[in-house]
């Protein structure tokens, strides 16, 4: 069963067009959202919670669809877009007893552990906490109303190496009972090759693939030869390719099939950063 699905998603600002994104998300998965600045992945995220209006799309989250049972299904979801969220005049305690109030999801017991794991105070307004203490703060809120679903908008930047761990070892543990999902954005690329079980990657508002991670990973390849080689190469195998002074890098995929029908070439391993960045300023 997938948690989320998005289906031909489109929404236009004056300047901008998010067309046709289609994904899903099964249960018990971490999906990665990525994708250079202005992408559209907030744009997505916003949509699929009915934050912005769009011209044409079919989510269903929960198999519910998320207009019309929107009030139902965000019980089960906890959001964390990156922006302010309470004001920065109160503390921990504070959002406690205003969660309390408002969720009937809220647990302070949960609420309390996170501070305590994330190692929060529970008494110094949010105005004076570090950005990583904020984002942790908005990371346990989301997390204390014990849901179902997690929806992160780049939860991890700004934290240093070991804070961001302890948020993917988190993450990790949440959907480790199979129930749970999280769907994150994020500029950082190896945070999803240790965590993410899909990556669903966005450039100008278009969408370049949604595929599972270790699918990804098997399957691309970059191919360094000299020019002689890569005008030998059938244009149908080039995704994208750039030139260096001597020599090109070629974007492929199923690598080993085009490691065989080319001898010769050496065919690299790529990260996730080097496959988003041959396609977003490789020649096609
Ligand atoms: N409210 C708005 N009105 C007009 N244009 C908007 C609005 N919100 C976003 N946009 C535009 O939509 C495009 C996509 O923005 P979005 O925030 O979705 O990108 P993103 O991939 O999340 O980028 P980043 O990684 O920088 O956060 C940008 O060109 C942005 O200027």
């Amino acid at each position: 069963m997938n948690s989320i699905s998005v289906k031909q998603l489109s929404k236009k600002y004056e300047d901008f067009q998010l067309s046709d994104i289609s994904f899903d998300v099964p249960m018990g998965t971490i999906m990665g959202l990525i994708g250079e600045n202005g992408a559209g992945k907030t744009t997505i995220i916003k949509s699929m919670l009915n934050l912005v209006n769009v011209e044409s799309g079919d989510v269903k989250i929960f198999d519910k669809d998320y207009k019309k049972d929107e009030k139902l299904i965000k019980e089960d979801i906890g959001v964390v877009l990156g922006e302010a969220f309470f004001s920065p005049m109160i503390d921990a305690n504070h959002v406690d007893k205003i969660m309390m109030k408002i969720n009937r999801n809220w647990s302070s017991k949960l609420f309390y552990s996170y501070l305590q794991q994330f190692e929060l105070p529970k008494d110094k307004k949010i105005k004076d906490l570090s950005k990583g203490m904020k984002m942790k703060l908005q990371i346990a809120t989301a997390l204390a109303r014990d849901p179902k679903l997690l929806i992160l908008d780049e939860p991890t930047s700004g934290l240093d190496p070991i804070v961001r761990n302890e948020i993917l070892d988190i993450f990790l543990d949440f959907i480790q009972d199979e129930q749970h999902t999280v769907l994150l954005s994020t500029h950082i690329t190896t945070d999803l090759e240790k965590i993410a079980d899909y990556i669903t990657f966005v450039n100008k508002g278009k969408l370049i693939f949604s595929k599972d991670k270790d699918d990804i990973m098997e399957s691309f390849g970059i191919l360094k030869c000299d020019e002689e080689a890569f005008d030998a190469l059938d244009p149908e195998d080039i995704i994208r390719y750039k030139k260096q002074k001597y020599s090109y890098e070629v974007l492929v995929e199923d690598r080993d099939r085009i490691q065989k029908k080319y001898s010769g070439v050496i065919i690299d391993k790529p990260t996730i950063d080097e496959i988003m960045m041959l396609y977003i300023k490789g020649k096609e």
